[in-house]
């Protein structure tokens, strides 16, 4: 029998992204995110993984997990010598000197900072624990003085983005993979295009899975509707805040917060960023409005590098990188964060057009390109507390954030 029954849900445009095909089977695109999300798994397990790619396969781990198991296994897939693979802009910090791929990138993410950079692996950094000292920032020292450069292996870029994706450092061994070694060693097999496609493909697939009447103690009225994506990742919260203004207008357009997660502003009152100050603030603005407003916690801890990378940004920010510079000395972009996530919250919840709570450029171009209507901006900016300071100003100086 034909079966129509959804297995995932249903876009909130209502049109039918993710389903089942007539052998009830899940069709490509869910299988295509699923791959990436269990290589993803593998990668942090410290498993390799084969990146297949129209060039050929690549037999692939991530430096900072990777156990001696796992290194054998490497060897053993592999049809060549392995390499290390390192994202230019971490490359050029552990060489202490610029790599050609670094050079004239633009303060936020460009397609210069995907590239990658390639250095033959003496012995000495094929010991698992010196691999794992290398993922340490301030444990270089293991490298070669000169290490030599090598040609690029096939799949390099999608290599150092799933790695990303996995919240590592892009910081991979790589080998060309021999023939058939994805079913002789039971190695999990993913394909480079469905790796590039997936920030894009994951956000289509949001469902909305929760919701709740939560009081807050700045808005009574709050509610929380959860929304889970086909990737099995942590689930993005939209904070649905009525006005407490008693003329309060149905129809004007809300104030939307668009806010990061930030586990250690929002919840532990960290003075070294803006965050938990901002989130409270936005909660407040939008009660007191009268159009009322809409937060979407999005699950992008760390400007998307994840929390571990950024504890480790803030070790080199201790060192005197500025917060922009210690991301790309880990091998991460300025700011890894896409805002497909938040247009799909947005679209779900029936917004579609805000007026958006943001000091940040990037925020506005960023939504308006994934087909929300800015209507306007309103700054969110609070004074320093004398440890944020150098970070405010790094925001304006660096990334552009406009000041009131
Ligand atoms: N990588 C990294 N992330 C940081 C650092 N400080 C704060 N963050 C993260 O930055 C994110 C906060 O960004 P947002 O609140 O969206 O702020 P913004 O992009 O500066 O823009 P607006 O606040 O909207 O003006 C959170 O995910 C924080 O965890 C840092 O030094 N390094
Ligand atoms: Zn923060």
């Amino acid at each position: 029998m034909r079966s129509m029954v959804p297995i995932v849900s249903t876009r909130p445009n209502g049109v039918d992204t993710v389903g089942v095909n007539d052998a009830g089977l899940p069709d490509q695109r869910v299988l295509a995110l699923r791959a990436v999300h269990r290589a993803a798994s593998e990668l942090r397990r410290g498993t390799p993984i084969l990146l297949q790619g129209p060039e050929g396969a690549l037999v692939v781990a991530a430096a900072e997990t990777v156990s001696a198991r796992g290194l054998t296994e490497l060897a053993a897939a592999a049809r060549g010598p392995a390499v290390l693979l390192l994202a230019p802009v971490r490359a050029a910090a552990v060489l202490q000197r610029p790599v050609p791929q670094a050079t004239g990138a633009a303060p936020i993410g460009t397609a210069a900072e995907m590239g990658a950079v390639a250095l033959r692996l003496s012995p000495a950094l094929l010991d698992p624990a010196a691999l794992r000292s290398l993922a340490d920032p301030t444990a270089e020292r293991l490298l070669p003085e000169q290490p030599e450069r090598t040609a690029m292996p096939p799949q390099a870029l999608p290599a150092i983005a799933l790695a990303k994706l996995a919240r590592l450092l892009p910081a991979l061994v790589v080998a060309p993979a021999a023939e058939a070694a994805a079913s002789r060693l039971d190695l999990l097999s993913v394909k480079a295009a469905d790796v590039l496609a997936y920030p894009v493909a994951a956000p289509a697939s949001l469902t909305r899975v929760a919701e709740a009447r939560v009081p807050l103690e700045d808005a009574p009225e709050a509610r929380i509707i959860a929304f889970r994506a086909a990737d099995g990742g942590i689930e993005h919260l939209a904070i649905l805040v009525d006005s407490v203004s008693p003329e309060a207008s149905k129809d004007a357009v809300p104030l939307v917060r668009v806010h990061s997660e930030c586990f250690t502003g929002d919840l532990l009152g960290s003075l070294r960023c803006d965050c938990g100050p901002q989130l409270r603030g936005a909660i407040q603005r939008m009660a007191a409005d009268p159009a009322g407003g809409v937060l979407l916690y999005l699950a992008q801890e760390g400007r998307g590098i994840g929390l571990v990378n950024k504890l480790r940004a803030y070790q080199l920010q201790d060192q005197g990188l500025d917060t922009l510079d210690a991301n790309r000395a880990l091998g991460y972009g300025a700011d890894e964060r896409n805002f497909w996530v938040a247009a799909e919250m947005l679209r779900a919840i029936g917004v579609p057009r805000v007026r958006l709570l943001t000091n940040n450029p990037d925020k506005l171009a960023g939504l308006a390109a994934c087909g929300i209507e800015v209507e306007g901006r309103e700054a969110h900016q609070f004074e320093g507390n004398g440890v944020n300071d150098g970070y405010l100003e790094t925001k304006a100086r660096r990334f552009g954030h406009l000041l009131t």
